[in-house]
């Protein structure tokens, strides 16, 4: 197999991304099957890139994770809260607002969610934490981008969440911002002990907005390494991180998302 310089990823995981997972805005001309690495069990493609026994049994899936199976949704997202289905709403908003945002693999429902932040503040190990519930001390960069895929069921549907690891160096961000695109979620991850990963995020933030609709997308600022601050310490920081949570949210409402760009702050 050859080898792209810069575009895998850390995952000691084998390169198991096929075609057939690869549902995803990839940059033309990149091949995903060299340039990421999952964690999906089967590897379905060989090295001469021909089906492996495993695809073949690639509709077999394990069961969902019970924790990841949701019977029922709690009040605030049943189909009663949402305004748009009452009998007096706009037709016209109401057709807008049923039609599906997230995308489909075969029965599969689809979500994306990237996640940026400045580098070694912690973003891997969130996902992996989430992903796995494991936690490494040791840092590894990420080299380009990783992913991460979860299995849910929601009421009965299966549903699929695409995690994207993107790498925090500057000298990867070209790469790795050619996976923001399709995002409906972003979360923009900083350091509870380093002031500059939380100004930077809204730069993180302006980016990674670049590529997709600030109306529509999920935002969701998250401070990591709790264990290493002291009370004090991070009673600050949070009065300064609700300050730019409520500059995000602003910004999330102005029509253009420039608004956040700093081009004159550094990035770690
Ligand atoms: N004590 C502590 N260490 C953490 C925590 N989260 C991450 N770390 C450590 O911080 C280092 C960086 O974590 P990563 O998750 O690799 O950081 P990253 O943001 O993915 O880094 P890049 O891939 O370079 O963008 C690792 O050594 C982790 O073990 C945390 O909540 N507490």
């Amino acid at each position: 197999m050859s080898h792209v310089p810069g575009l895998e990823s850390r995952s000691e995981a084998p390169p198991l991304l096929g075609p057939l997972l690869s549902p995803f805005p990839l940059p033309a001309g990149s091949c995903p099957r060299q340039m990421l690495r999952s964690h999906h069990r089967f590897p379905i493609t060989n090295s001469a890139g021909a089906p492996t026994e495993a695809a073949g049994k690639m509709n077999i899936l394990a069961p969902v994770r019970r924790d990841r199976v949701l019977a029922e949704l709690p009040q605030c997202l049943r189909k009663e809260a949402a305004l748009h289905v009452h009998k007096d709403f706009h037709p016209r908003v109401t057709c807008a607002c049923q039609e599906h945002r997230t995308g489909t693999v075969g029965r599969f429902k689809i979500s994306k969610v990237i996640v940026v932040g400045d580098l070694s503040v912690g973003k891997t190990c969130l996902i992996n934490r989430f992903c796995k519930d494991t936690f490494d001390k040791n840092y590894k960069a990420t080299i380009g981008v990783d992913f991460e895929m979860e299995r849910f069921e929601v009421l009965g549907v299966p549903f699929s969440l695409q995690l994207w690891d993107t790498a925090g160096q500057e000298r990867f961000k070209c790469i790795a911002s050619t996976y923001y695109r399709g995002a409906q979620a972003i979360i923009i991850v900083f350091n509870l002990n380093d002031v500059a990963s939380l100004e930077h995020t809204k730069q993180w933030l302006a980016d990674a907005l670049k590529e997709n609709d600030p109306s529509s997308v999920l935002l969701f600022l998250v401070g990591s390494k709790k264990d290493l601050s002291t009370p004090a310490q991070y009673v600050l920081m949070e009065k300064d991180a609700l300050k730019v949570a409520q500059e995000i949210k602003t910004v999330q409402n102005l029509p253009s998302p420039g608004a956040l760009c700093h081009p004159d702050s550094p990035r770690a």
